[in-house]
């Protein structure tokens, strides 16, 4: 009997510990990461590779991905305990412990390094690496309580996806693959944003200085509508320079559209819901212009 509890309650911990390093991994984040980094193998030419070395490359991006997210939650443990949004999180309300989240980072980095060194080439395995140290060190240990520029330049690190996705593929870098890096970068400060003017008083409170925060809720409204703008001007590239064709245009113009009068709207509106809305949009809308380039590629 005492056997057969003391099983169970050791089932029950480790289930917990299990969900804890999923939860310190920005499991949606990192699916949207590696979707973008999927388009970029996908518009690669000649792809030459089997899927399984294409699956495998994608898994290691994902694993170093994932172990970023994870150093995140543990720079910013005590951040985390500040804000109403980030208070729950395993390693800031002491569910999981640093070394515990520490090795699991780490065995996750040299997992995803491996599969990278085995299945993709040195030069995606580096480039990989530097968007990890981007994301978990510069943006999260410098940037972040630094400047309200701080989204904007650590932004370029998750926007490397279809870059690495690309790299992996062909082993070389080369400039088409750079304007999705630059859809993602431009997209970058408008999706966060629009989410830290609804939590501005999380980030005051933790002493962030977040653009609302330091600037304003209108000013932040005014750079969410000329990066919207600047967004659109981006996405024609890829059309421009014939990488890809009408029907990613045509979703482009619709998506980008609905994101200007989004943020205009925003900026007449005094009510936080619509803030939250536009963060949420963002998030569609990037997931669709992805599906579009796709589409477009392998249906035309
Ligand atoms: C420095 C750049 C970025 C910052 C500061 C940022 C910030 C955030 C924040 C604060 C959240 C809310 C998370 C939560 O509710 O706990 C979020 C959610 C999200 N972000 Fe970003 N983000 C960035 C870049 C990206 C990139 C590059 C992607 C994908 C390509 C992305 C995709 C998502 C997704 C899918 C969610 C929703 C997650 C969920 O619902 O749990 N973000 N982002
Ligand atoms: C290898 C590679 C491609 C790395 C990129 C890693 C990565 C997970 C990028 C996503 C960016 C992101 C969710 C930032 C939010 O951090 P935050 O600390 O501002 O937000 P938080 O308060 O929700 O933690």
């Amino acid at each position: 009997m005492t056997i057969l509890h003391v099983s169970h309650r050791w089932q029950l911990s480790t289930k917990q510990f299990l969900l804890n390093c999923l939860a310190i991994c920005k499991i949606k984040v990192v699916l949207m990461l590696v979707l973008t980094a999927w388009i970029g193998i996908a518009l690669a030419p000649d792809m030459q590779r089997g899927w399984l070395a294409q699956v495998m490359s994608l898994l290691g991006i994902g694993l170093l991905s994932a172990s970023a997210a994870a150093v995140n939650h543990i720079v910013d443990r005590e951040i985390d305990k500040k804000m109403a949004r980030t208070r729950h999180r395993p390693i800031a309300s002491a569910q999981l412990s640093i070394a515990n989240a520490l090795l699991f980072a780490f065995t996750l980095a040299i997992i995803g390094c491996a599969m990278l060194i085995i299945w993709s080439n040195i030069l995606c395995t580096l480039l990989t690496l530097g968007a990890l140290v981007g994301y978990a060190v510069i943006y999260t240990l410098f940037l972040k309580r630094a400047t309200p520029q701080n989204i904007v330049i650590g932004g370029l690190a998750g926007a490397m996806p279809p870059l690495l996705g690309w790299v992996s593929e062909t082993g070389a870098l080369s400039a088409p693959p750079w304007l999705l890096v630059m859809i993602i970068f431009t997209w970058t400060p408008p999706h966060f944003w629009a989410l830290a003017i609804a939590r501005r008083n999380d980030y005051q409170r933790a002493n962030i200085p977040m653009l609302p925060v330091t600037h304003g809720v209108s000013f932040t409204k005014l750079c969410i509508i000329a990066y919207s703008i600047l967004l659109a001007i981006v996405c024609l590239l890829p059309y421009l320079i014939g990488m890809s064709g009408w029907i990613y245009l045509l979703c482009a113009c619709v998506l980008n559209v609905l994101f200007i009068g989004k943020s205009i709207g925003l900026y007449w509106s005094q009510c936080e819901q619509q803030a939250m809305a536009l963060f949420r949009f963002s998030i569609s809308y990037l997931l669709l212009l992805f599906i579009a380039l796709f589409i477009d590629q392998w249906w035309l």
